[in-house]
């Protein structure tokens, strides 16, 4: 069976990747820091689909964590076929109200662990001649984004890193593809401290953002932003003056600076 790696498997949009590709019969790597977590859905998957779910607990902040996961898949003979780089937490608020470590910590996770998992696993899929790489960015990703000066700042690496890769590899059996959602439901915005930080949509549930993901990733498709008024964010946005686009923005994001509201849905 193909085998895949998620990244933030514990919880929202990974623990969702992971039900939809153990579905299509993938076994799986499932990494993040909560162990229980893990186990209880490598466990779950193995019941509900037979398929094998393997659990590397990792702080992807770290900065040998790539080194660590690789290791851990060599020892267990583990090759990977579809990596999936989902791990990812936001921050928002004025910039020098900020915690730097959080900010650092954001870059780790959300960039360098990204790009060092790619640069440890890519080489294989290419030796093999097939292989497919699923990044998650957002669509704050698509434009400056005051109030998320980091975040939004990581998820347009992460794109455009994307958007080159699948450039440069076109032709050799590997397919990259960014999902740039817009605000899906779950605990991103109970660790980002407000709900105000979906900016510009409405929330979407896990399940069929995962699913477009998985259909574009099929298609190779270069990226997929599911929902209409994220498309329109996506595909109609004028893009520059590219100070103006920041100062527009900064209009939208503005309310992330109030308090939150009173009334919290629970989330997932
Ligand atoms: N929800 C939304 O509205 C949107 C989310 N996204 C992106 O989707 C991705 C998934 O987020 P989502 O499911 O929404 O949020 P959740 O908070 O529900 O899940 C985040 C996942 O990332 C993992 N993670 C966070 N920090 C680390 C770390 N230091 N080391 C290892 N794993 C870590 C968490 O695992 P653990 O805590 O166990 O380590 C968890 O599994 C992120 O990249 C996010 O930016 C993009 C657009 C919209
Ligand atoms: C949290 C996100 O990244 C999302 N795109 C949003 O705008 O809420």
């Amino acid at each position: 069976m193909p085998l895949a790696l998620v990244t933030g498997a514990s919880f929202g949009l990974g623990a969702e990747f992971a039900d939809q590709l153990a579905a299509r019969g993938h076994d799986l790597v499932l990494v993040a820091r909560s162990r229980d977590r893990l186990e209880e859905t490598a466990e779950r998957l193995r019941t509900a689909h037979g398929v094998q779910a393997h659990v590397v607990p990792q702080d992807l902040a770290e900065p040998d964590a790539a080194d660590r996961i690789a290791h851990e898949l060599a020892a267990r003979g583990l090759t990977v076929d579809v990596l999936v780089n989902n791990a990812g937490f936001g921050t928002c608020g004025r910039f020098e109200e900020i915690d730097p470590r959080r900010e650092h910590d954001q870059l780790m996770v959300n960039v360098v662990a990204l790009v060092d998992l790619t640069h440890a696993l890519l080489p294989g899929m290419l030796q093999r001649g097939s292989g497919a790489v699923l990044n998650v960015g957002s669509t704050a990703g698509y434009q400056p984004s005051p109030y998320f000066a980091v975040y939004s700042a990581t998820k347009t690496f992460v794109f455009n890193f994307s958007l080159a890769l699948r450039e440069e590899y076109r032709g050799r059996g590997i397919k990259v593809t960014t999902l740039c959602p817009g605000p899906v439901e779950t605990r991103f915005f109970e660790t980002i401290g407000t709900r105000r930080a979906a900016v510009g949509g409405n929330f979407a549930a896990p399940e069929p953002v995962v699913r477009a993901a998985l259909r574009a990733l099929d298609r190779g498709r270069a990226y997929v932003t599911p929902g209409l008024s994220n498309q329109i964010v996506a595909h109609l946005t004028p893009r520059r003056p590219r100070t103006l686009v920041a100062a527009i923005t900064k209009r939208i994001t503005r309310p992330v600076l109030e308090p939150e509201p009173a009334t919290q849905p629970a989330t997932t």
